[in-house]
């Protein structure tokens, strides 16, 4: 393995698979930190872990835990990816996963670019931008676990950080390689390990790449992923040849929904209007009345494309907040979609689609694969998996997807 990847959650972990597939390298996601060792045929390993809400602590070990499996797979170089919106609380878990795995690597000079031109997501003074506008004013700032309050990765890294924090402005990044490393040089001797690079092209990642090709940690989005298959490809250890992936799956598609986020609350309006679908209300999940079987059933008994979903704007979602207590309410609907989705594979469903990166994690421990394949691109950031002999997956994140992704993510899986 050349690189090894770590995942602050499923869905994210499944968009930076994509980046690397698209780049040429065999990858595969694993579901938590595998006891086995990977396949020879694996050149980016990709390990998903369910670390962007957990403690700080729980962050920390697990990362670290997935860091000594990677090691002992051989990997070149380490990669941790997080949210392109840098979903995170001021305490954490963004800052403190990276300095520890700083430590474990003794490496300096590490990159924090969460930037993603292909969905939007640009860096410029440090700010982060989604499309036009900044983080703060995006929705992100609705966010129901991490609202982001504050486009300034400096200012709220530093909430989470023990060390100060550095940046490489754009002038930087637009005069190339050797200019990026000696910024990023002058940045550790003034004692800031952790840089914000700014990015706004795919041009910027891909040199960015270049410059951080011997480092031995960077974070980021998917997109600091841009550059590296050529770095592996320029120190002629990336084979370009192994194992190609089958999209096709016959039988039964089923859509679950947990994200409260504008894309996807676009994208279920739209749905509902064409497909069979359920909604699971705050209320209805506090009841204690809903039975994850019946849903299922129900699920199994439509034609179409039928949706389970629980996506509420933010009015809805605060005001049920307030109500029952935010942990309390994420907790119940990510058990509840987790046994859903279990009785629904159990049932014969063999495509599932799935929309939060929470929900998407809850959903995929459920079934718990050993490993996925990462497939074709169904949109920028959201490949096609394969689970299993019998089912593939689309693991939307939140903010990702065209207005009609649900029918998109199915022609992609049904697709012979
Ligand atoms: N109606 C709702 N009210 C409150 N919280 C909700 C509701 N529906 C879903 N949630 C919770 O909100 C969180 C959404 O996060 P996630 O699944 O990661 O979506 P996204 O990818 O949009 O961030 C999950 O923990 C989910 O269980
Ligand atoms: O980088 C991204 O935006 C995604 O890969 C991601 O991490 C999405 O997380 P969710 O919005 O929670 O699905």
């Amino acid at each position: 393995m050349l690189l090894g990847v770590i995942g602050d959650d499923f869905t994210g972990s499944s968009d930076v698979g994509n980046m690397l597939v698209k780049g040429g390298m065999h990858t595969v996601q694993y579901v938590g930190i595998p006891n086995v060792p990977a396949d020879p045929w694996v050149e980016a390993g990709v390990i998903a872990l369910k670390s962007r809400s957990i403690p700080v602590q729980a962050a920390i070990e697990q990362s670290l835990a997935a860091l000594t499996w990677l090691q002992d797979q051989g990997c070149q170089q380490i990669l941790f990816k997080y949210c392109s919106t840098f979903d995170s609380t001021p305490q954490g878990n963004i800052g403190p996963v990276t300095e520890a795995l700083a430590k474990a690597l003794s490496a300096q000079g590490v990159v924090i670019c969460p930037a993603f031109p292909a969905t939007g997501r640009s860096i410029y003074q440090g700010h982060l931008f989604v499309k036009d506008t900044l983080l703060n004013e995006s929705g992100m700032e609705n966010h129901p676990l991490t609202p982001m309050s504050d486009p300034d990765l400096r200012r709220w890294l530093r909430h989470q950080t023990n060390g100060d924090v550095g940046h490489i402005a754009y002038e930087t990044v637009a005069k190339g390689v050797d200019a990026i490393r000696q910024r990023m040089n002058d940045e550790i001797t003034l004692g800031r390990n952790l840089v914000v690079a700014d990015a706004i092209l795919d041009d910027d990642l891909h040199v960015l790449g270049h410059a951080l090709a011997d480092r031995k940690l960077l974070t980021g989005g998917s997109g600091i992923a841009l550059g590296l298959p050529d770095n592996f490809r320029r120190n002629g250890s990336l084979s370009g040849s192994g194992k190609t992936w089958t999209p096709q799956q016959d039988g039964k598609t089923a859509i679950l929904s947990g994200s409260c986020s504008n894309a996807t609350r676009e994208q279920v309006s739209r749905h509902i209007a064409r497909h069979p679908s359920r909604e699971i209300t705050a209320q209805a999940i506090m009841s204690d009345t809903l039975n994850a079987a019946d849903l299922a059933n129900w699920a199994k008994a439509q034609d179409g494309l039928p949706l389970i979903y629980s996506s509420a704007d933010p009015k809805a979602v605060r005001t049920a907040q307030d109500q029952y207590g935010g942990d309390e309410l994420a907790h119940r609907f990510e058990t509840l979609f987790g046994q859903i989705a279990r009785a629904l594979v159990a049932d014969g469903v063999t495509r599932l689609i799935t929309a939060g990166g929470e929900t998407s994690g809850a959903v995929v421990e459920a079934l718990d694969p050993d490993q996925l394949e990462i497939g074709p691109e169904i949109a920028p950031g959201v490949p096609a998996i394969r689970a299993h002999a019998d089912l593939v997956l689309a693991l939307k994140s939140g903010n990702f997807g065209g207005p009609d992704f649900f029918e998109d993510a199915n022609a992609i899986l049904c697709k012979t």
